[in-house]
């Protein structure tokens, strides 16, 4: 239990979303399914009620009625025994008056039992069952004591209304009334027992409708403010570290931040707009490094005067350059050492020095191939490696070389020369014996005379 609890509260924000939004939709479908099956049973109830609660009071009504005219049929008789005693042709009319009006009373009760017969039969729904069990023993008995009662005043008006005689009558005529006014009670309290029923189905809706009602709203709004709760907690804490991380890209302190969102703001639009300017301060933050490693990688692998390759960077590439060589790629290297430049410093200057140091890699770099390496490797000394040149082909560009030193007539630059050594990669060469066989030519080219070039 503790375990799914949690695993939901880290799910992401839409499975939170989803699956309390079903939790909601379900309820409120069981509040509309409950509200559809209430209100169609109470509408049954109605129906039924209506069925059986309008025949019984029409019923009822019609009762009472002959209630009153068999209140006055008995009044009548009453009324003609005390004074026309002897008048037996009158009594008797009112007897057959009161007969008429028997049959027709136990007419409306046949109506009444098959009323509340029906409703036993046909309406299910109703809880009033057993009441109309009883209304209808109540109906069946009233027929009966009606029959027995009407027969025993018809008896007594069969005879004179002497003392006697008229006591049975009035005995008669009372349990009649009171017979019929018990009956009429009893279909009222039955009608009003049916619908107190009714009404307390529909009470009960109503309150278990409001309480689920309720509940949806209740859930709703705590999903609401759930939902609205987590989004502004995690948007401030995105919000925040973008800052922060835009901060310190930028290099200012993180604290100075304001983390309120302006008042109006729309907090998605405004850590959309951080995560910009973050980017950008990243890009170019990383721009600005790349443009930094490379600087440094110059700095590191080129000397600072010439811009040729330096010492460090020779040592690495004659290495990888022998390793190419091995595989079957011609490589050959030439070594260049300006000649007496001791005395040019003497002569000019050091400054002048370095412009000729500086000069004489511009036009090294003017006459050799994009792929060729140059380097210097000391003082006055460089050297130059041709891939995929022999060091027939080498020489070519160092007498190129050569010729354009010694030619060489510019402003503010002394003239100068060079000697050149010159020698190619032979199988199984190290790195040593070939610098070594460049060095021995170099210097067979200072002892003969400088300016000249000598193969190794
Ligand atoms: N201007 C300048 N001079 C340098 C630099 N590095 C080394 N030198 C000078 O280069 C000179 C090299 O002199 P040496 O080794 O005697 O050689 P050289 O005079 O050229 O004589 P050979 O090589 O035998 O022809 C030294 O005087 C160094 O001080 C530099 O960066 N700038």
């Amino acid at each position: 239990m503790s375990n799914s609890l949690l695993s939901w509260l880290s799910a992401s924000f839409t499975r939170k979303i989803g699956g309390l939004s079903t939790i909601l939709l379900s309820f409120i479908l069981i509040v509309i399914l409950y509200s559809v099956v209430q209100l169609n049973t109470i509408s049954r109830e109605m129906r039924e009620l209506a069925e059986i609660d309008i025949p019984l009071t029409q019923l009822a009504s019609e009762f009472e009625l002959k209630q009153l005219e068999q209140h006055i049929l008995l009044e009548r008789i009453r009324l003609a025994s005390s004074t026309t005693a002897s008048d037996s042709s009158g009594q008797k009319n009112l007897s057959l008056q009161l007969n008429e009006h028997s049959q027709l009373v136990q007419t409306l009760l046949e109506q009444a039992v098959t009323v509340a017969s029906n409703a036993l039969k046909t309406h299910e729904i109703l809880d009033g069952i057993q009441a109309h069990k009883e209304l209808l023993n109540h109906l069946e008995a009233y027929a009966r004591s009606h029959e027995i009662l009407h027969a025993r005043i018809a008896q007594t008006l069969a005879l004179p209304l002497d003392e006697q005689n008229g006591e049975e009558f009035e005995t008669a005529a009372e349990q009649m009334d009171l017979a019929t006014e018990t009956l009429l009670n009893q279909i009222e309290q039955l009608t009003e027992e049916v619908a107190d029923i009714t009404e307390g189905h529909e009470q009960r809706f109503l309150l278990v409708d409001t309480a689920l009602g309720t509940s949806a709203f209740v859930i709703g709004i705590y999903i609401t403010l759930y939902l609205i709760v987590s989004f502004r907690r995690h948007m401030g804490e995105i919000q925040r570290k973008v800052d922060r991380l835009n901060h310190s890209l930028q290099g200012s302190s993180a604290t100075e931040i304001s983390l309120e969102p302006a008042a109006g703001d729309d907090e998605l639009a405004r850590l959309a707009a951080n995560i910009d300017g973050v980017l950008d301060s990243f890009t170019s933050e990383m721009k600005n490094r790349s443009e930094v490693e490379k600087q440094l990688l110059q700095l590191a692998t080129t000397d600072k005067l010439t811009g040729a390759l330096n010492r460090h960077k020779w040592d690495e590439t004659l290495a990888q350059e022998i390793r190419l060589a091995n595989r079957g790629m011609p490589l050959s290297l030439l070594i260049l050492d300006l000649d007496n430049f001791k005395g040019i410093n003497d002569r000019w200057g050091h400054d002048v020095g370095d412009r000729v140091l500086v000069r004489t890699v511009e036009l090294i770099r003017e006459n050799v191939r994009s792929s060729d390496l140059i380097f210097r490797l000391g003082g006055e000394e460089f050297a130059l490696l041709f891939r995929n040149h022999s060091k027939q082909q080498a020489a070519v560009v160092a007498e190129e070389l050569r010729q354009i030193f010694e030619q060489l007539e510019e402003k503010n630059l002394p003239p100068f020369t060079a000697s050149f050594g010159i020698t190619q990669y032979e199988s199984g060469d190290s790195q040593e014996n070939l610098i070594k066989r460049a060095d021995d030519a170099l210097y067979q080219a200072k002892t003969n005379g400088r300016n000249r070039l000598e193969l190794g």
